[in-house]
């Protein structure tokens, strides 16, 4: 095919994701997000999807497991085989495979799962991935040490697809390494999940610069476990116990102070600025946190019982909002019309009416000003946390690239 729109790659040329075969896909992170990936994979088996996706290895931080037989033709193709009772069974065993890992307990033993491997490393991954098929890496961890291979995984002609936003949304050097590495290996990476948990944002923006149009300016709730808390809040009710609610509801990163802290809305906005062409790098966005000093220093292990010190700032800051008719709302602003662009993160106080304050539960919210859109703006509004739709975005990309379809990345 011609040339492809900047931004946006098309597979065709991969003969492997054309042939039909099943794309083998290995799953890095078992927790809030890996488990929903899981349990839809399992659901895909029961539908006319069964057999794009083989799930060869499925690994958390502690143990691995690998299902090798995967890797050759027959045993691949007979892992989720359509209607084939042997492959069936291949993949019942994966999929338990899979949820041994999910709830194998730190301390656990692991001699009673001989599929199981004790200790998980990525070069054992990248063993399992060396073959001839189609091969994608779901990245369901929050890890520094998955995220700084994405490149390199790329360049060994591996698809990534990402729910961690530390491989696009962290130093610019990063992102150039993953993009300059997809480019010349013709690899995909599915980034749907990094930005509004799968909302088709940043689709949007590389389908409006593929049709011509250029971004002026970006703004709104890119967080929804913030959007969640700002909702819930009343002023009344300490903050930290809806903080504890949405840590338990799966809504904040495994660190909640990486949502309060700005940092998670730092790194969507990095990367919704890279995709409109504004290549920013981590310095270029004034954040300001919501976490004070004294939190910002506790150890993981202590920090509930130190989150009410969350408690009387944003007691003050509530009750300062109510008084002029306004709402708490964290919002990310990116102007790219301006000489040096700069884009910002924080609580602001909107107007009960303003458009960035609407939305419910754990709504994002995200307008885009174009040439096109230079008035009234693009908005694109839903759910933007929770395991179930980031699991959701993550398959959707890897059934893209399995299926050799056009994806964005
Ligand atoms: N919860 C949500 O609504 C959304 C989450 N995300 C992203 O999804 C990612 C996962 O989030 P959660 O599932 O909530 O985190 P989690 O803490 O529940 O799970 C992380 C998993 O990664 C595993 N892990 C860590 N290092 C690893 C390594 N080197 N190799 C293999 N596995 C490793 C851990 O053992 C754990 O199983 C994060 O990057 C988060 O930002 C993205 C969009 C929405
Ligand atoms: N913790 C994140 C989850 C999705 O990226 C958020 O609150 O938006």
């Amino acid at each position: 095919m011609s040339a492809a729109a900047p931004g946006i790659r098309h597979v065709s040329a991969d003969p492997r994701a054309a042939s039909g075969e099943s794309a083998r896909v290995a799953l890095l992170g078992t927790g809030t997000v890996g488990r929903a990936v899981l349990a839809r994979l399992e659901a895909l088996q029961r539908s006319p999807l069964s057999n794009r996706l083989s799930l060869v290895h499925v690994a958390n931080s502690r143990v691995a497991a690998s299902d090798r037989t995967g890797l050759g033709p027959t045993a691949t193709a007979s892992l989720l085989g359509v209607g084939d009772a042997a492959s069936g069974a291949s993949s019942t065993a994966c999929a338990s495979a899979g949820a041994a890992v999910a709830s194998q307990p730190a301390a656990r033993s692991t001699a009673a799962a001989p599929a199981l491997v004790r200790r998980s490393t990525l070069d054992q991954l990248e063993a399992v991935l060396d073959g001839a098929a189609t091969c994608i890496v779901i990245d369901a961890t929050a890890s520094e040490d998955v995220a700084t291979r994405h490149a390199r995984w790329l360049h060994q002609g591996v698809h990534v697809v990402t729910a961690c936003k530390l491989g696009q949304g962290g130093p610019l050097a990063r992102w150039q390494a993953i993009r300059d590495a997809r480019v010349a290996a013709g690899t995909l990476y599915g980034d749907s999940a990094t930005v509004g948990a799968g909302l088709p944002v940043l689709r949007a923006l590389r389908e409006l610069q593929a049709g011509g149009d250029r971004i002026h300016a970006i703004a709104g709730v890119l967080s929804g476990s913030l959007a969640w808390l700002f909702g819930q809040f009343d002023g009344l009710r300490p903050f930290s116990g809806f903080v504890r609610e949405a840590r338990a509801a799966g809504y904040t990163e495994p660190d909640p102070r990486d949502d309060l802290s700005g940092e998670d809305v730092r790194r969507k906005i990095l990367i919704l600025a890279r995709a409109a062409g504004v290549p920013l790098d981590v310095d270029d966005v004034a954040v300001e946190s919501l976490v004070p000093d004294e939190l910002a220093h506790v150890p993981v292990a202590d920090l509930d019982a130190s989150l009410a010190l969350l408690d009387t700032p944003l007691r003050t800051r509530f009750a300062r909002a109510y008084r002029n008719g306004e709402k708490l709302r964290f919002i990310a602003r990116l102007d790219t019309r301006t000489g040096r662009p700069r884009a910002t993160v924080g609580l602001e106080s909107l107007p009960a009416d303003d458009p960035l304050a609407i939305g419910a539960g754990t709504d994002n919210r995200i307008a885009i000003w174009s040439d096109r859109y230079a008035e009234q703006p693009l908005v694109i509004q839903g759910p933007g946390a929770g395991a179930g739709v980031t699991a959701a975005a993550l398959l959707d990309d890897a059934l893209r690239i399995a299926q050799g379809n056009r994806v964005a990345g």
